[in-house]
């Protein structure tokens, strides 16, 4: 295998994306578009983000794929285009790599994402980046400053299950429901659908939980200025979470991370019709919290005797 007969073997022969002008094949590509674009990177590094104990190379590309489209979908955007960026050991054969690219279309044929362009370069441990873009309609950008007191916090889906996954592989640990967890560590689905239906409202907060939500619900507190109160029985959890130690159940849910669900704000007001979108596009939303005025931005957590401060204490690079 060589750099060139690498590209040919992964690029797409066909694209879906009407606003797609030029993919593969030239210095760079081309889009043309009227509306507003969302363009965002993130990375994920072998012993890092996964090892081979945790992924297989198909697992690697869809949830790289899907930490990006995560983001999108957390700033109201549909889902348009990808680059991979790449840096690859000598050890790994085509055939792992173009599983890798297998993981990577299977969820962006789910989105109706173009593969157009990315880069690929030689080096000592696997490095996988990609660039997404989407498009959002003119003013329908979904801000983490946009929350305000009186508003109710919601999340999607359940929180803990990646990294309960996640344990139980590294650990090789035993337990209730075991495939399940290890397949929203593996195979996350970000919240597209319920992030687009949410185009309906006129504000919502957004924020996606790659990093658990105590870092994400202070990331809103500071971007909007203001105080979001989480209840603590209320952060949404599988059906068999309550198997594990009290103490994994708060960390896990609070900051295990890599949940790739959304969390959000939104007006009282509004709160019904959320609920509405939820049912229509089969989202799981739950109320968590609720937001109040602060004279200094900041995250409750209300337990059952008490409520204290919650801390970003999710996870953390160059720490
Ligand atoms: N090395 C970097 N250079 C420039 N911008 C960066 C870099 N790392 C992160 N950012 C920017 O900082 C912000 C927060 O990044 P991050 O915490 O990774 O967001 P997320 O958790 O949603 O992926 C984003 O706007 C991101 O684009
Ligand atoms: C082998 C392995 N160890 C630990 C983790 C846990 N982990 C690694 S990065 C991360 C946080 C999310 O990654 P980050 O790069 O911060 O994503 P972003 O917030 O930019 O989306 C977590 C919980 C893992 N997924 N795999
Ligand atoms: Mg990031
Ligand atoms: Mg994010
Ligand atoms: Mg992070």
């Amino acid at each position: 295998m060589d750099e060139f007969s690498f590209i040919d073997a992964i690029k797409q022969k066909d694209y879906k994306q009407p606003t797609l002008v030029k993919g593969i094949g030239d210095d760079a590509a081309v889009f043309r578009s009227t509306s507003d674009i969302v363009a965002t990177v993130d990375t994920f590094v072998e012993h890092i983000h996964f090892s081979l104990e945790t992924m297989d190379p198909f697992h690697i590309g869809y949830r790289v794929l899907a930490a990006n489209i995560s983001d999108l979908a957390a700033m109201g955007s549909e889902p348009a285009f990808y680059l991979v960026s790449m840096c690859i050991p000598k050890s790994w054969n085509q055939q792992a790599l173009e599983e890798i690219y297998r993981g990577m279309r299977d969820l962006a044929a789910k989105h109706r994402m173009d593969l157009i362009g990315g880069d690929t370069v030689s080096g000592d441990s696997l490095m996988i980046s990609i660039t997404a873009m989407g498009y959002v309609p003119k003013d329908k950008v979904r801000y983490r400053s946009d929350a305000r007191p009186g508003d109710v916090v919601f999340a999607t889906g359940t929180l803990g299950d990646s990294r309960a996954g996640l344990e139980m592989l590294l650990e090789g640990q035993e337990c209730k429901d075991k495939d399940d967890y290890i397949q929203r560590h593996r195979l996350p689905e970000p919240r597209v659908a319920l992030a687009l239906g949410l185009q309906e409202l006129d504000r919502v907060a957004l924020n996606d939980i790659s990093d658990g939500i105590a870092s994400e619900a202070n990331e809103i507190a500071e971007a909007s200025g203001i105080e979001l109160t989480i209840i603590e029985e209320k952060v949404p959890v599988s059906q068999s979470f309550h198997q594990f130690t009290e103490k994994q159940q708060y960390d896990w849910k609070l900051s295990g991370g890599e949940d790739f669900e959304l969390l959000g704000t939104v007006s009282v007001a509004n709160w019904p019709k959320v609920q509405e979108l939820a049912a229509e596009t089969e989202t799981p939303v739950q109320q968590i919290g609720y937001v109040r005025e602060a004279e200094e931005p900041r995250v409750l957590i209300q337990l059952r005797e008490e409520t204290k401060r919650l801390t970003k204490s999710g996870y953390t690079h160059l720490k």
